[in-house]
């Protein structure tokens, strides 16, 4: 690691049509196209590291040019410079003049970050021969807290807060490491439930999904109420009422709106109503979790929430009962593991999001460490799976009885099939060539 330099930065726009079978879809996000920008780190060494963010579609492009952007502070770079305060590094990367100004650490430059910074890490948990989750949970406190950039959140949590509850949490942590690779880190399937779903097709798939032993649903709900309790009644059908159900309006609607409306799905008791409204509407989400909790029902939030400022006051101002951090929108684990303590901080439950392409793959490692390092508890907690185009990485997330599996190999683990990447690059690969061929898709 002494002297191992990244030599090349390769990007690659990658795109899959998901939009076809509606699947990924929601009341705001009618068609998407799971895409990702991929990142591939390659050293003077024999090790490459692979990350990526994740759109829908069009962005790509831009998040990719945005990559291209700050290549120059990732080529040419030791990784023990990085990695040896990788704290200060990703505070550099973020705050780069004229990137910054764009930003500053939202949106498409964020995004950005997401992707290299995401490679960054599966080039460590490589050159330590662990997978992501296990790097983290082995690494002594005052290295972990070393990653992150604490400006702008000790008001809510310092640096010694951060050293002192890791702390605390070695007690026990070889047992939970021993209990989670038994048991599995509990999941739940939403992709039984998007927006443009057939009631028939949402039938046979939560009835495969019972049978496949999960017991956690999610459903898209915000474009019309009486199909939401058609759609709601069908699902309560399917799974019956012992087990796990949410809801997810994606943005869809005003504070007050999202009250009246999840009134009328009471009676179906959803554990919660995710993203009713704008994600940057931290009071908003305050006063829709304040009168929805009369009817049993929690707000979760947080896949579009940008950064670990945005998740400081949502847990100030009880914006959120579940903190669904997403591995690609803030700026990679780094930042991640800032929110993470925070919401321990709080005692805000962590349910990651990953309803995209790689962000299963991504997630699963986060909720592990969150359970063996930080949170120490399993209540209240579950991640998203997605159950889509999984067969396009070398070492795919697995679900059994509704649980994610253990993953053991080294890496942050989003690898690619090389295949899948000359089918998918858009507008080149095979796949694409021929969807424009056939008039399926516009070139534009
Ligand atoms: C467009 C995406 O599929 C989005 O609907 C995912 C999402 O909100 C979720 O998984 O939650
Ligand atoms: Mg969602």
């Amino acid at each position: 690691m002494a002297t191992t330099t990244i030599t090349e930065l390769v990007i690659k726009d990658i795109r899959f049509p998901t939009s076809l079978e509606k699947d990924g879809s929601d009341a705001m996000h009618k068609n998407p196209d799971y895409s990702c920008p991929y990142v591939i780190l390659n050293t003077d060494s024999n090790l490459q590291g692979h990350g990526i963010t994740f759109t829908l579609g069009k962005g790509n492009e831009i998040v990719c040019f945005a990559i291209r952007l700050m290549e120059k502070m990732v080529v040419g770079r030791k990784l023990s410079d990085i990695f040896g305060n990788f704290g200060n590094y990703w505070r550099e990367l973020t705050s780069e003049d004229q990137a910054r100004w764009i930003g500053p650490e939202k949106g498409v430059v964020h995004l950005a970050v997401a992707a290299i910074i995401n490679a960054l890490w599966d080039l460590w948990a490589k050159m330590e021969g662990k997978p992501l989750w296990k790097l983290l949970v082995d690494m002594e406190p005052e290295i972990l807290v070393s990653t992150i950039d604490f400006r702008y959140i000790t008001d809510a949590l310092t640096k010694e807060d951060a050293i002192e509850m890791l702390r605390k949490m070695d007690l026990g942590k070889e047992q939970r490491e021993a209990e989670i690779k038994a048991t599995g880190y509990p999941a739940y399937i939403t992709s039984c439930g998007w927006l443009g779903y057939s009631d028939e097709k949402i039938t046979e798939l939560a009835t495969a999904a019972m049978s496949q032993g999960y017991t956690r649903f999610k459903m898209k709900v915000g474009a019309d109420l009486q199909d939401d309790i058609r759609r709601a009644k069908i699902f309560r059908k399917v799974i019956g009422y012992d087990k796990v159900w949410c809801v997810d309006a994606n943005q869809k609607w005003d504070v007050q709106e999202s009250i009246d409306w999840m009134v009328h799905l009471a009676e179906y008791k959803p554990l919660w109503i995710e993203e009713p409204t704008s994600p940057d509407d931290v009071l908003g989400h305050a006063a829709i979790a304040e009168a929805l909790k009369p009817h049993g029902i929690a707000v979760a939030t947080g896949e579009m929430c940008q950064n670990r400022v945005m998740f400081k006051q949502f847990f100030q101002a009880k914006g959120m009962d579940y903190c669904q951090l997403d591995s690609c929108r803030l700026g990679g684990v780094n930042e991640i593991l800032a929110v993470i303590l925070m919401a321990a901080k709080f005692g805000v439950p962590v349910c990651p999001h990953a309803g995209g392409v790689g962000l299963c793959e991504l997630v699963q490692h986060l909720s592990i460490f969150d359970y063996i390092r930080v949170s120490g508890a399993l209540e209240n907690r579950m991640t998203e799976f997605a159950d889509h185009l999984h067969e396009h990485f070398y070492q795919p997330a697995i679900v059994k009885n509704g649980c994610y599996q253990i993953p053991s190999e080294p890496g942050y683990l989003v690898g690619m099939k090389k295949e899948s990447m000359e089918a998918y690059e858009y507008p080149n690969g095979k796949t694409w060539q021929r969807l424009f061929d056939d008039g399926t898709f516009s070139r534009d």
